[in-house]
């Protein structure tokens, strides 16, 4: 693997490092790197967290869940490696004072990398701390997670205060799907294949349909979930960044600024929706009991700690449109959702019919060709195409059959590994590259497109239709499309 970054050593300080994220995802993700010999061998993580516990405790609680939470067993030399690095510091992260003795734990001569693992609302707390021990510096980098606020203003309020005490260069806001092999596999295929490339607008391409499927429900985060929905846990991030990067245009280089620059365009250009159009190009959900993979499951106010009044939306379908030259007319379709049949993220470009039929023999309408771009699982291109069916007949009659030319990442990259998200984000943040982080400008422009729809989600005050758990949504959804006389494209209906 080629390092192009600076690859130095870091004190990486995990904020929240007994919660949810840190154990499941970002331990796990360290672990990995470190077997993978991607972290420095002089580099330490401190983990940091309320309660106060030793050293040995804390080493024995990481163990604990990186065999729960990785993929494979425990390798004890990587362990032996990994467990040298760990410390611990137990900081109260809303008392100034308890960053004093943290100062102590920190060698101000390495880099610093924070990750705030925390609820953003204690963001500016943490900062202040820093601050007051006198620990920040020019060299020191923050890692921010998402949801960035609740909305635009409350989206200013969290970066006024990061950015009261370090510049944009050195804050990394993330969005885990930018991680993802796949989705950063949408530059290379649109980049660097010309068939993609002088194909790919208007005059080609008949709709873009993106659908990120969930099997799993709420998770036990009622509290969390209730308050954010899908809009904000799922579209005013990950479904726009996909979007992003599948309309964008060419950036003059992969780096950093480019890339975000042409990212900002392309949310920028959304079309805003509003009370006037919410209808016509809006469809909220909320599931109820049903079955999944053969087993019964609750519905979303069946969940525990729900509150039976609560009209927060579960699944979301949504037309939308860019206004811009390159995709004038295209719309964008998505469509989100928790409890659906199972876990399925791609990508769907419907390209445009022939102009002309010469095998009305074989099919009253050609089908159009489609690109299929497999985010996850099974990852993959897949690209239908109309094939003869091999016969003796010449042109007098032809059949046609449509076929697929399938690139399954899992048999080319037989010998690599697919990393996680997280991984790749947090070396990436270790070698001090911006490129996979979203910019402040960004998560606004995102912010003030869906507080749009929210806003005129509220004023309708209509309340989510329900759809049954295991099946893709409600009605609506399919109108959305069928209206326009299109369909979704559900290729992995009923795959495990
Ligand atoms: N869990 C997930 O899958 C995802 C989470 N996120 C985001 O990541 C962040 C962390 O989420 P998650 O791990 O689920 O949250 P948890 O509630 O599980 O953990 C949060 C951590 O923050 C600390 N913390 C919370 N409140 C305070 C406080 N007032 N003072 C000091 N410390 C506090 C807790 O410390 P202590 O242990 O001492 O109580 C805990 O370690 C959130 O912003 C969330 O939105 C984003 C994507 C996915
Ligand atoms: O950020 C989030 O993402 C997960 C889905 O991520 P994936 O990598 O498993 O596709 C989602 O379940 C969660 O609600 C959301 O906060």
């Amino acid at each position: 693997m080629v390092l192009e970054h600076s690859f130095e050593p870091c004190d990486f300080v995990l904020f929240g490092t007994k919660g949810d994220l840190a154990r499941r995802k970002l331990l796990p993700s360290l672990y990995q790197l470190e077997k993978a010999d991607l972290i420095h061998a002089d580099t330490r993580i401190i983990g940091v967290a309320r309660q106060d516990i030793s050293q040995e405790e804390y080493v024995a609680l990481v163990k604990e869940n990186i065999e729960k939470f990785s993929k494979e067993d425990l390798c004890s030399e990587t362990w032996t490696r990994f467990s040298a690095k760990l410390d611990y510091a137990c900081v109260d992260m809303k008392n100034v004072d308890s960053y004093k003795t943290f100062k102590t734990r920190v060698d101000a001569k390495r880099t610093m990398v924070c990750y705030f693992a925390t609820p953003p609302s204690i963001f500016g707390d943490i900062c202040r701390g820093l601050k007051s021990a006198k620990i920040i510096d020019k060299s020191m980098r923050v890692v921010l997670e998402k949801p960035i606020g609740h909305d635009l203003e409350s989206s200013k309020v969290i970066n006024d205060q990061v950015a009261e005490f370090f510049e944009e260069r050195q804050i990394y806001r993330i969005d885990h799907y930018l991680g993802k092999e796949t989705v950063l596999n949408l530059i290379a295929l649109r980049f660097a294949n010309s068939i993609f490339a002088t194909n790919w607008d208007h005059n080609c391409i008949d709709h873009v349909q993106i659908s990120v499927a969930e099997s799993v429900g709420i998770e036990g985060r009622w509290g969390y979930f209730d308050e954010a929905g899908q809009m904000r846990d799922m579209v005013q991030n990950h479904l726009l960044q996909i979007l992003t990067l599948i309309a964008m245009e060419p950036p003059a280089t992969l780096d950093a600024t480019n890339i975000r620059n042409e990212k900002l365009k392309v949310l920028k250009a959304l079309r805003p929706i509003d009370a006037s159009n919410v209808r016509q190009n809006t469809v909220r959900g909320q599931y109820v009991e049903g079955f999944i993979k053969g087993e019964e499951v609750p519905g979303y106010l069946d969940e525990p700690d729900a509150n039976q009044e609560s009209t927060t939306e579960t699944f979301i379908a949504l037309k939308v449109e860019l206004d811009n030259w390159r995709w004038a007319g295209v719309p964008f379709y998505l469509r989100t959702g928790k409890r659906l049949p199972n876990k399925t993220s791609e990508v769907n470009i419907f390209f445009k019919r022939q102009p002309h039929n010469l095998f009305k023999d074989s099919f009253t309408q050609l089908p159009p060709n489609k690109l299929t771009i497999r985010l996850q699982p099974d990852e993959g291109v897949e690209v239908t195409v109309m094939n003869k069916v091999p016969s003796l007949t010449g042109t007098g009659h032809m059949d046609l059959q449509k076929s697929k030319l399938n690139l399954s990442f899992s048999e080319t990259f037989k010998d690599e590994r697919i990393a996680d998200a997280y991984e790749k984000l947090l070396l990436e943040v270790m070698m001090g590259n911006q490129s996979l982080f979203v910019r402040r400008d960004e998560v606004e422009a995102a912010w003030t497109w869906v507080d749009g729809i929210l806003a005129a989600w509220e004023q309708s005050n209509e309340a989510p239709e329900p759809y049954q758990a295991g099946t893709w949504g409600p009605v609506s959804s399919i109108a959305l499309l069928a209206r326009e006389d299109r369909a979704w494209f559900e290729s992995r209906v009923g795959k495990k």
